[in-house]
């Protein structure tokens, strides 16, 4: 098994460009199977993950061929499959396998789709994705495993889905992959649907727009009320996937935690809000890069090349996990490895996975003083963390444990890449060009 070996200790600087999102890419290449006709599908910056390679894979087998050029566009051959099975030995490698189910409902009329995997975070229910299809008129069992989904007959024949009013509220706010099911199902539904207690992360607006870019007709997009009026057919599209919100914020706290200087190209600015709060209250301060020499006064621009001003010290802060515009879970991780190294004490509450502190033992054998506190963990900064060998069996985990090798003294090994391998493309190669002391070698 691949590990990363990391000696600590070098402030990371020089260049880094964001790439496309993985969590904007996946659903956006499960909605090509709601392409109609012959016209292709074309996506643009898809990062080269290995979840990207398991969802063209599942495509694959459900028909749908999509090829990659050397520069990260995926475009689709036309296909006429009516194939509606998304296998367990694919679909339990990533939770974004569930995401092929509203597109096949909506264009084949069934699905059978085995229960996903993911990072292994906490419990991880469907419910929500289940009980948004079925206000849509589906008809769902379980069986051995798999979700079996079929529409209701429509009246001139074959299946369609109806539009109808659905709330995706759970107990820890909407639901991401949900939202991107339901919409990515109403969009060839007939009639209205309106989504409330709809996701606004903008993975979820990205995907709207590319349905709309294929004649969705969406309104309130990026708003917890989406409204969407079925149409009978989609067409290809050629669309462009944002940059990567997590990877921006994971490279971020890197530079802070190493002391160093880093210019991220095509960081989302405006879809980085609360991170951007966090990281002002820690005292790190953004500055866009103007033409390459002047600096001004980070705005609200869609993306920016940025620069991180990071302080000899950094001030400890309070954070709170919730659904976007709040702080993303997905950066919790990074956020506290950079915490441990605060002047002082942080609090660190999760809300949307309150079990996600995987990170926490393993930040601890490095010397890092955390208590975990049910949903919340107490870090008091440390002068210095030390290297150890850690695993973490999630993603962002994993990046935390990385930003914290990055900053520590001596070597740490973080073991099982393949987490990594999941969400970051080259993540050794791109900061091996930061200046870090980083290798990938096998354990
Ligand atoms: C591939 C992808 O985009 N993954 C992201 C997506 O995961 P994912 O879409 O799976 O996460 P959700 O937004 O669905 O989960 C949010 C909360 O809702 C709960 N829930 C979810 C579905 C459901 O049917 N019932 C239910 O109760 C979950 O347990 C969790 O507490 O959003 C998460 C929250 O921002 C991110 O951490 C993941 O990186
Ligand atoms: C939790 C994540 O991914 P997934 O939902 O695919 O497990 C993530 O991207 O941080």
């Amino acid at each position: 098994m691949d590990a990363f070996e990391i000696t600590g200790g070098r402030p990371l600087r020089g260049e880094v460009t964001i790439q496309g999102a993985k969590n904007a890419a996946l659903p956006l290449m499960a909605a090509a199977l709601l392409a109609g006709g012959d016209t292709p599908v074309t996506l643009r910056n898809v990062p080269d993950l290995s979840d990207i390679r398991s969802m063209l894979k599942l495509l694959a087998e459900l028909g749908l061929e999509l090829t990659r050029d050397t520069g990260g566009t995926l475009s689709s051959a036309p296909s006429a499959s009516d194939k509606v099975l998304a296998p367990y030995d694919i679909v339990k490698t990533m939770r974004a396998g569930i995401c092929v189910l509203g597109p096949l409902l909506a264009k084949r009329g069934r699905a059978e789709v085995s229960m996903p995997g993911g990072c292994a975070i906490g419990t991880r229910p469907v419910d929500l994705h289940l009980r948004g299809l079925e206000a849509l008129g589906a008809r769902i069992t379980l069986d051995a495993g798999y979700i079996v989904a079929e529409a209701p007959p429509a009246r001139g024949g074959g299946r369609r889905l109806r539009g109808a009013h659905v709330f995706l509220g759970g107990p820890n706010g909407s639901t991401v992959l949900g939202t991107a099911n339901v919409m990515s199902a109403a969009v060839l539904a007939a009639g209205t649907t309106v989504i409330e207690c709809a996701a606004c992360e903008p993975e979820i607006e990205d995907l709207g727009k590319m349905l709309v870019g294929m004649g969705a007709e969406i309104e309130g997009l990026g708003s917890p009320r989406v409204t969407v009026h079925g149409v009978d057919e989609l067409a290809g599209v050629d669309h462009a996937v944002m940059p990567d919100r997590i990877e921006a914020g994971t490279y971020l706290a890197a530079a802070a935690a190493t002391g160093g200087d880093v210019a991220i190209h095509r960081f989302p600015v405006r879809a980085m809000g609360a991170f951007l709060a966090a990281l002002r209250d820690v005292g790190v301060r953004l500055e866009e890069v103007d033409g390459g020499s002047a600096d001004r006064e980070l705005n609200d621009a869609e993306t920016a090349t940025v620069r991180g001003v990071i302080p000899r010290r950094l001030d400890p802060t309070a954070v709170v996990t919730q659904p976007h515009p709040g702080f993303p879970t997905d950066l919790q991780a990074q956020l506290m490895a950079l915490l441990c190294l605060a002047d002082g004490n942080s609090l660190v509450t999760e809300k949307i996975f309150p079990d996600r502190f995987l990170h926490v033992p393993e930040l601890q054998r490095m010397g890092a003083d955390v208590t975990r506190l049910g949903p919340s963990a107490m870090v008091r900064g440390v002068r210095e963390l030390i290297g150890a060998p850690v695993m973490a069996s999630d993603l962002r985990a994993s990046a935390g444990l990385v930003i914290a090798g990055l900053a520590a003294r001596g070597t740490t090994l973080v073991q099982r890449v393949y987490h990594l391998d999941r969400g970051y493309e080259a993540m050794e190669t791109r900061l091996q060009a930061l200046g870090a002391d980083i290798q990938r070698v096998r354990r």
